[in-house]
């Protein structure tokens, strides 16, 4: 992979330039974030192992016994994946589909309607764009997005119509289901969700809905939606239109996801990484294209207050167990993430207490 010293700035989103044949066999070398051309795959870097299942139903519905069966499976996820699916969340199959159609609508709008979000500052609560952040990006990637910050103000682009209220209900729904799963991890780590929640003023916890679309790409093999990266917030749950495309770090090799049928993906992000010192780390993970199918993906991430400075739980640092991270206020952490390239865990790196 080649670092160009300038790109030239993208004046067509992957959507049109799918469309428009521009590229019919090859692409241009910027899009080249795989590999080179000539490298061989290797298939010795992946894994096929099997993604940890959550039952949500028993987590929240369950007897004692078997809700505390879901904690310890929860723990050995978290510490040995930052990975899992989670089945029987109750979200209703119509909400999943109408906010996958919500999504897809409003990338086909024309340029216009969705450019009046193009090229905003990484804190304004819509934007609209093209590989992650073009102004800083040394490779581009095959996707547009729609990020919308939705807790604790809900923001919604006010077309195409219908969009609004489906992101508000969708955004309510995962929301629970995040701050569900979030109250039985912090029991796993034996911290009190009272004290826990008081920390990361958690009654104001950020919300930002991501929805990527992957259009069909000439050479997938050498292009990637998404890089390796990992997530800033505690937990990202992720629904996608039935096209697999994402690939998770597991024991230093990737792991092709294929989710169950009416399943959510989660997983464990920078600041679950930080507040539980170092036990549960955030998980690396990349989009890959295809030739042939749109890939849409639609993320729902749960963090902090924007405001908490956050920092481990001091129950979780002792004379075995060292302070492993800086204090940083989540916006900080946040903006500093989007505003740079993405590369794996570089901004979670700045924060690390070195044992020396
Ligand atoms: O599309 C995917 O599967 C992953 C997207 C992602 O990792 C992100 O938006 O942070
Ligand atoms: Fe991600």
């Amino acid at each position: 992979m080649e670092a160009q010293a300038s790109l030239p700035l993208p004046n067509h989103t992957i959507k049109e330039l799918s469309k428009s044949q521009a590229f019919t066999s090859s692409i241009p070398s910027y899009y080249h974030a795989l590999r080179n051309p000539d490298e061989e795959l290797r298939p010795e870097d992946f894994t096929d192992e099997e993604i940890p299942v959550i039952d949500f139903s028993l987590l929240v519905g369950g007897t004692a016994m078997e809700r505390a069966e879901v904690i310890h499976h929860l723990c050995m996820a978290c510490s040995e994946w930052g990975f899992f699916m989670v089945v029987n969340h109750g979200i209703p199959k119509r909400l999943m589909d109408e906010t996958l159609d919500a999504f897809e609508n409003f990338f086909n709008q024309n340029e216009e309607d969705k450019n009046e979000y193009l090229g905003k500052h990484v804190l304004d609560p819509i934007r609209f764009g093209t590989s992650f952040n073009t102004s800083v990006d040394k490779t581009r990637y095959w996707r547009d997005y729609l990020k919308v910050f939705v807790n604790p103000e809900f923001h919604s682009p006010a077309k195409p119509s219908g969009f609004r209220n489906i992101l508000f209900e969708y955004a309510a729904y995962t929301r629970e289901i995040g701050k569900e799963l979030l109250k039985a991890i912090w029991e796993s780590l034996e911290l009190k969700t009272e004290d826990i929640e008081v920390a990361l003023d958690f009654s104001s916890c950020f919300q930002i809905i991501v929805g990527n679309l992957y259009p069909p790409c000439p050479q997938p093999e050498l292009a990637l939606g998404i890089p390796a990266h990992s997530d800033h917030g505690l937990l990202t749950i992720l629904l996608q239109n039935g096209i697999n495309g994402l690939q998770v770090k597991h024991k230093g090799k990737w792991l092709h996801v294929k989710p169950l049928p009416n399943s959510f993906l989660v997983n464990t992000g920078d600041h679950m990484e930080i507040v539980s010192n170092g036990r549960y780390k955030s998980v690396l993970h990349r989009a890959e294209v295809n030739e042939k199918s749109t890939r849409m993906s639609i993320v729902s991430l749960i963090g902090p207050s924007l405001e908490a400075i956050v920092a481990p739980a001091p129950q979780l640092v002792d004379l075995d167990h060292h302070l492993s991270f800086n204090a940083m206020r989540y916006k900080d952490f946040m903006q500093q993430q989007q505003a740079n390239p993405l590369k794996e865990k570089s901004i979670l790196d700045l924060l690390r207490v070195r044992d020396d």
